[in-house]
């Protein structure tokens, strides 16, 4: 009953405006499944990479309607079926029938709509929510939001090198408590950057974007917005930064362009040091650039022991990579984005993978989203206790938080909420 039946595709829009890939699977019993597919502008050199054409300033259409025609055409001929029950070998026969490392010839795009439309689908034939025929009984964890209510870097026009501020409830006791404490906050910075005179557009993930330079000048405005809305900096809301520094990373050195300053490796990594000793920050992601090894290195000597240290470019939610980190000693996390990998099979070993070598993972959303809430069920059924999932505004983020709402609701008394990475953290 659960034998593919059909498989077509659409383009639709995501949160940029760009044109992105839209996939539904259909099974015998008439169970549906659909799945739209997000897209990153940061983006890692190791990705999966997607169909959708060169130039991010023009229109970004017709690759994706190629990934659509392939999707119709070859994926449906080679997939119509097939068991969608057995998600491992639907998304190997994917991979196999792409052919490249890189899943260029038919698309990241076109591939990760199928694999997780297709999840979807059996999930419904179950009658279960997605999150428990992908976790079983067991999934109840619900995730640590890191909600971002600073942006810059690649995700804003402002000068800010760092590309995202986030808040984290590591002091809440449900998911619901979380959000409300995040949304509090985030009203309450709002207010006080229009006090200093500041604008408050925000940019792609949703975060405010003012005309800041510093960290530090940012990194004030957080610390006292979540005083002033009555919550403890470090012990009711920390702080997480991705400074995604690949972006700034060039010929060896930290070009802080907004800043105006250029900093060696080690001055980098003493400089993120410094910031680590005088904010509540307890979470890092992509503190270095994903090819600066010893930059990896140092910062996983310097703060390693302290804090989590989470990979983003340097993984691309692969999981030979991860194993290679954690040989190596880069970080302590892992963040895992469905889409820099391709298929929902590698995104689960990948966390697998970095949870039996006592590494964390995020489940993370990309800079462009659509509606599409997978992630959220996702970060419950690996109880990864983490999801990235950008700010408390644009529908594209909040329909994330929305879904881990209802969820909450649906698990009851079974349901708990995960305060941070570590498992003596969940709240009871
Ligand atoms: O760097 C990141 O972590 C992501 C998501 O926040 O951004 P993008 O999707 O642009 O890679
Ligand atoms: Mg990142």
């Amino acid at each position: 009953m659960t034998a593919i039946t059909r498989i077509t595709a659409r383009q639709v829009l995501d949160s940029r405006g760009n044109p992105t890939v839209e996939a539904d699977v259909e099974l015998a019993d008439g169970s549906f499944g659909s799945a739209a597919v997000p897209s990153g502008a940061s983006t890692g050199a190791r990705e999966a990479v997607e169909l959708r054409d060169g130039d991010p300033e023009r229109y970004l259409g017709r690759g994706v309607l190629r990934a659509v025609g392939y999707i119709r055409g070859e994926i449906a001929d080679a997939v119509v079926g097939r068991d969608a029950e057995d998600q491992p070998g639907l998304d190997a026969a994917l991979v196999e029938l792409d052919g490249t490392a890189d899943r260029s010839r038919l698309g990241a795009n076109a591939l990760l709509g199928v694999s997780l439309a297709a999840a979807k689908a059996a999930a419904a034939a179950h009658r279960l929510p997605l999150y428990a025929y992908l976790g079983g009984p067991g999934a109840r964890l619900l995730p640590m939001p890191m909600m971002n209510i600073v942006n810059g870097g690649r995700h804003a026009d402002n000068p800010l090198d760092f590309q995202e501020f986030m808040i984290a409830p590591i002091g809440a006791s449900t998911f619901g408590d979380a959000v409300r404490m995040g949304a509090e906050v985030f009203h309450t910075l709002r207010g006080r950057l229009l006090d200093a005179g500041h604008g408050t557009g925000v940019g792609d993930e949703g975060g405010f974007a003012p005309e800041l330079r510093t960290a530090e000048e940012a990194l004030d405005f957080v610390v006292d917005a979540i005083g002033r809305a009555g919550y403890r900096p470090g012990t009711d809301l920390g702080i997480i930064i991705d400074p995604a520094a690949s972006e700034f990373f060039r010929d060896g050195a930290y070009r802080y362009d907004g800043e105006g300053v250029v900093r060696t490796v080690e001055e980098h990594v003493e400089h993120l040091a410094k910031l680590v000793d005088a904010y509540p920050i307890v979470s890092l992601e992509d503190p270095v650039a994903e090819d600066d090894r010893a930059g990896w290195r140092l910062v996983t000597d310097r703060l390693g022991g302290r804090i989590q240290l989470t990979g983003d470019d340097v993984y691309c939610s692969r999981e030979p990579l991860v194993r290679e980190g954690i040989r190596e000693r880069w970080g302590n996390s892992v963040l895992v984005k469905v889409n820099q990998v391709g298929t929902l099979t590698e995104a689960l070993d990948t966390i697998e993978a970095a949870h039996r070598a006592g590494w964390t993972a995020v489940v993370s959303h990309r800079s462009g989203e659509t509606e599409d809430t997978t992630i959220a069920d996702l970060a419950v059924a690996t109880g990864c206790g983490q999801i990235k999932t950008g700010s408390l505004s644009r529908s594209d983020r909040t329909a994330k938080y929305n879904r881990l709402l209802r969820i909450e609701e649906q698990l009851g008394s079974r349901a708990r909420y995960s305060a941070g990475p570590r498992p003596d953290q969940v709240q009871a």
